[in-house]
């Protein structure tokens, strides 16, 4: 253990949290207020007493990396040390899951009347995409053994539909056992007449003092308009009344919730059950299997429950918590010290199923989850009356500007004439620690989106009007990487960082990503299309991407008559057995060795196994991921000082200096709401279909189902949560907030109080020498290949440029390499045999760099990204690129960099690059001895370079 204590001092109400760890605590508290900070400090006081031990106190979260964020944090704040929590349960429920099940769970299944068990080596698939793949496997032999469901396979469109049911039912708590429905499950499914009477009630009242018809017979107005309902369903003026009628008859509520649904429950409870029994043999759990298994054991095995329950408890961003999570919270608690820590105004995450009301209505629950619980055994067996709640309302990270305006976003209509129910009564009012409020609130907007937003990007970057808060606390001119521009949707942000890759523009996206959609995945799909049936699809892609003209792809394709080179690599790709062996060769070929290509591989590699899926089938995946836009997580470094890009969801949690919330336009936030699926679950109504087959009528035919568009419409439409994300993103922003829309803009943009400025689009490509006269001295990002790619912007660049043509005008270039230079080939080819991939030197440099690579022993690191901190002139630089190699031995570190340069020309600018991976080597390795060197491959001499100090490097950075 070490002792330390670091960071701010709590102020009173963090305090009182902080010291009160014995019973039952609510904070529901704004962003920014320190819930995370103050949370992690009563760990510490709790851990700190004698009695207790990092295992008797649960810290639930919600990612790994916010486990990772709260250990390292507690270390700062407990005398306790990173390797004493290494097994500690500070983790999300996932993976409390997970550990549980691995010591207790073998058995679980027999709970649910299933037979298979869940052994150590079960396989945890924490992927959609992977997930979906399988469901829809398991569902084509479902379909094939019940027979009896044709009318329901009839009406569904898409398979991935009923795994969004399966999975919302385990989230609930509804599982199904072999017979039926595990306790009172099936409840659920039949729905709450009472409560949705209610529903029905409230929207049918006649308004205005009954003079105007109520909402619910306004909204039924153009009932059926568009729709075929069976021959029973009631006309329009049947179910709203005739001509002056104010309300529908009280009775229609039951007549719409009443419906025989015993055919959709049978068929849903054999699809649920069939594919946890499909998994189990196949030896995975998804997610949602996990908390599943990991509730019933708590709840059937008293001996488990009470080995594995915990002296405290602690759930922070409780607000994202799902209905079987807090059930699970429950159920782990020994004692009642339980202590929930959120915010209702952040909860964003419906579509993951958390469900905001465990926070909104936390007592509520609490009550009615605790007697569910204990119904038939004392599960739960503290007292739930006594809750404190804790209101924090200091906030550290924004200005009150910033603050004032987010308490408005959660009162803005997202559509015009939008009745939001919240008000400001219903906000606790934040009050602002900030330095000072210089804070610029401004909306802008142009037909080219895009480049508006990259144009107000520089008229920001090193502009004092914009200033931010400094280390010190004192303004500084804002950097790039001062900025994040957030997205409500991904496309957006695909779309902004093309753009931006037009203007060699400093961006970095991090989030998901659309993987199918992007271009090695569309260049695999036109080679595997090329390899299975020669394809016109296939070539046309190819054929544009290296460079042929619409025309004569048009005369390629008739005449069948393709270049040489790609037809040759063609029938290379006929030789390989694998489709991973294909797929790593088309993303070689275009140089795709970056995050994308990696990510890609690595994905079909593990839907498939990789040697027996047929390309057929995986030409299919792709075209079903681009359809519908699976996506993948990715984070591409685009160096140490580039604008952020991200969803408002990936954003949760973050803070920058500048927000720029852009597409603040209609139809896109919110988004157009997408056809809703076939078969639904839904609070208080239970399990609905809203198409049916019937062959009632005079013909068969899928009706849709009348009750489903009465039901629709006494329930309450969403937009809370699309303003809880506006509210998100704003209050991600320490200074500074710019909205920006394209051609029409949203209600949101409309309804806050923002002046929105058409601007003058005048996007420079980034001038990085002016950038950084302003305030960025140096930096550079990291692009995404290896050669060209190094920090060039310390070097003479005439002497580079050069080098450049020389080494051009000397390479052996082969129709082959068309379109990629010599020296990326050459650099590509020395990571993939250092990584020990099965590649053979085409040329001589590629030799020279085999038997080079051959004579080195110890560890080797390739395409190392190496980040420089300096202070030139009290401004904090970095200078990042790429090392090629990194040879580690046991007392000697080598860094070495290829050149295909013929001469030794730019050798004492390359010094200064490699003088920057020297130091950074250096810091990495302080006992071991470092030396920088070139390799040229030109000859296969190794240089030894004497590096600059980093006093002289600053020098360098000043001179710029
Ligand atoms: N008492 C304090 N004095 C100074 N700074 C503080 C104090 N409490 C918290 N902070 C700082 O405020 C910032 C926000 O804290 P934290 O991340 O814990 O807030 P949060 O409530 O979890 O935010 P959010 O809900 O937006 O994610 C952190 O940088 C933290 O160090």
């Amino acid at each position: 253990m070490c002792e330390s204590s670091s960071g701010p001092t709590p102020n009173e109400r963090q305090q009182e949290l902080i010291e009160s760890t014995e019973g039952l605590y609510l904070v529901d508290a704004g962003p920014g207020t320190g819930k995370t900070f103050a949370i992690t400090r009563r760990y510490g006081t709790i851990v700190e007493q004698p009695a207790v031990e990092p295992e008797d106190i649960l810290l639930a979260t919600f990612t790994r990396g916010a486990a990772t964020e709260m250990k390292e944090r507690i270390v700062d704040q407990s005398t306790y040390a990173l390797s004493d929590l290494v097994d500690a349960p500070i983790q999300t429920f996932h993976s409390y899951c997970h550990d549980l099940l691995n010591e207790h769970g073998y058995a679980a299944p027999t709970h649910l009347g299933l037979d298979e068990r869940i052994t150590g080596s079960t396989q945890i698939i924490d992927d959609e995409l992977i997930e979906a793949e399988r469901f829809r496997e398991f569902l084509s032999g479902f379909r094939d053994e019940h027979p009896e469901y044709t009318d329901l396979y009839r009406v569904l469109s898409e398979p991935g539909e009923l795994l969004d049911v399966i999975t919302e039912l385990a989230s609930k708590g509804i599982f199904p056992t072999a017979e039926g429905w595990y306790r009172d499950g099936e409840s659920h499914l039949d729905g709450d007449l009472e409560a949705f009477t209610a529903q029905f009630d409230a929207v049918n009242q006649p308004r205005n003092d009954g003079r105007k018809q109520s909402e619910l017979r306004e909204a039924l107005s153009g009932f059926g308009r568009t729709k075929t309902y069976h021959p029973e369903a009631p006309s329009k003026s049947e179910l709203r009344g005739g001509r002056g009628t104010k309300q529908l008859d009280s009775a229609v509520a039951r007549t719409v919730f009443e419906e025989d649904r015993t055919g959709l429950k049978a068929f849903v409870h054999d699809v649920y059950v069939e594919y946890l029994q499909f998994a189990l043999r196949r030896n995975y759990l998804t997610f949602s299997f996990l908390q599943l298994f990991a509730f019933v054991l708590l709840c059937e095995d008293q001996r488990v429950r009470q080995a594995a329950q915990f002296e405290y408890v602690m759930v922070d961003e409780f607000q994202d918590t799902s209905e079987i999570q807090f059930k699970l919270a429950l159920l782990v608690c020994g004692t009642n010290n339980v202590c929930a820590v959120g915010d209702w105004k952040q909860s964003i995450y419906s579509f993951q199923y958390a469900d905001v009301r465990n926070i909104l209505n936390f007592e509520d629950r609490l009550d009615q989850f605790a007697a569910d619980l204990n119904k038939d055994t004392e599960r739960v067996a503290f007292d739930t009356d006594e809750l404190t709640r804790i209101e924090l309302e200091e906030n550290y990270r924004s200005t009150e500007s910033i603050i004032e305006l987010s308490e408005q976003t959660l009162t803005t209509p997202a559509t015009s004439g939008e009745d939001v129910s919240t008000t400001l009564d219903d906000v606790v009012e934040l009050s602002a620690n900030a330095a000072f409020d210089n804070t610029v609130l401004e909306g802008i907007q142009h037909e080219d989106e895009h480049e508006a937003v990259l144009t107000k990007i520089q008229a920001i970057v090193g502009n004092d009007e914009y200033a931010v808060e400094g280390e010190d606390g004192t303004p500084r001119p804002p950097e790039c990487q001062d900025i994040a521009v957030f997205t409500r949707t991904r496309d957006y942000g695909r779309e902004l960082l093309d753009v931006a890759a037009e203007y060699d523009f400093p961006m970095a996206y991090d989030g998901g990503i659309e993987l199918f959609r992007t271009d090695p995945a569309k260049l695999l799909l036109a080679w595997l299309r090329i390899l299975e049936s020669d394809a016109d699809r296939g070539w046309v892609v190819v054929l544009e991407e290296i460079g042929y003209t619409f025309d004569e792809i048009e005369h390629l394709l008739e005449t069948e008559s393709y270049p040489p080179a790609p037809v040759a690599f063609r029938d290379d790709l006929r030789e390989l057995a694998s489709v991973g062996a294909v797929t790593r060769r088309v993303l070689d070929r275009y140089g795709y060795t970056g995050d994308t290509g990696d990510v890609l591989l690595h994905t079909i590699q593990s839907v498939y196994d990789s040697t027996t899926v047929t390309r057929g089938e995986l030409i299919q995946f792709i075209e079903r991921g681009i359809e519908t836009g699976a996506t993948v997580d990715i984070s591409a470094n685009a160096g140490a000082n580039a604008v952020t890009v991200q969803t408002i969801h990936a954003a949760k949690g973050l803070e920058y200096p500048i927000v720029i919330l852009a597409n603040m336009n209609d139809g896109r936030f919110p988004p157009r709401s997408r056809g809703s699926s076939i078969i639904q679950y839904q609070d208080p109504v239970g399990l609905r279909q809203r198409k049916c087959y019937s062959e009632a009528g005079a013909y068969p035919h899928v009706y849709d189902n009348w009750r489903h568009d009465v039901i629709r419409r006494c329930l309450p439409r969403g937009y809370d949560e699309e303003r809880r994300l506006l509210y998100v993103a704003v209050t991600r922003a320490e200074q500074h907030v710019v909205f920006a829309a394209g051609d029409e803009p949203n209600t949101f943009l409309e309804e806050l109080p923002v002046d929105v400025e058409t601007l003058d689009v005048t996007v420079e490509p980034l001038d990085r020498t002016t950038s950084t006269a302003a305030e960025l001295p140096f930096a550079i990002t990291t692009p995404e290949g290896p050669i060209g790619h190094t920090p060039h912007s310390l070097m003479d660049e005439t002497v580079f440029e050069e080098t450049d043509e020389r080494s051009e005008a000397s390479a052996e270039v082969d129709s082959e390499t068309r379109g990629l230079d010599f020296g990326s080939q050459v650099h590509e080819f020395a990571e993939a045999y250092a990584l020990g991939d099965e590649v053979t030197p085409s040329n001589p440099h590629e030799q020279r760099i085999v038997e080079f690579l051959e004579g080195l022993s110890g560890e080797l690191y390739v395409e190392e990204p190496v980040t420089l901190p300096i202070d030139v002139d009290g401004h904090r630089v970095t200078i990042s690129g790429i090392v090629d190699l990194v040879q580690v031995t046991a007392e000697h570190v080598a860094i070495v960099d290829y050149k295909t340069d013929r001469t030794r020309h730019a050798q004492p600018e390359y010094r200064k690059q490699l003088s920057v991976y020297y130091h950074v080597l250096e810091e990495w390795f302080p006992e071991k001895d470092v030396t920088a060197s070139l390799f040229y491959t030109s000859d296969g001499s190794l240089e030894r370079i004497e590096p600059l100090t980093i006093v002289e490097l600053g020098e360098l950075v000043r001179n710029r």
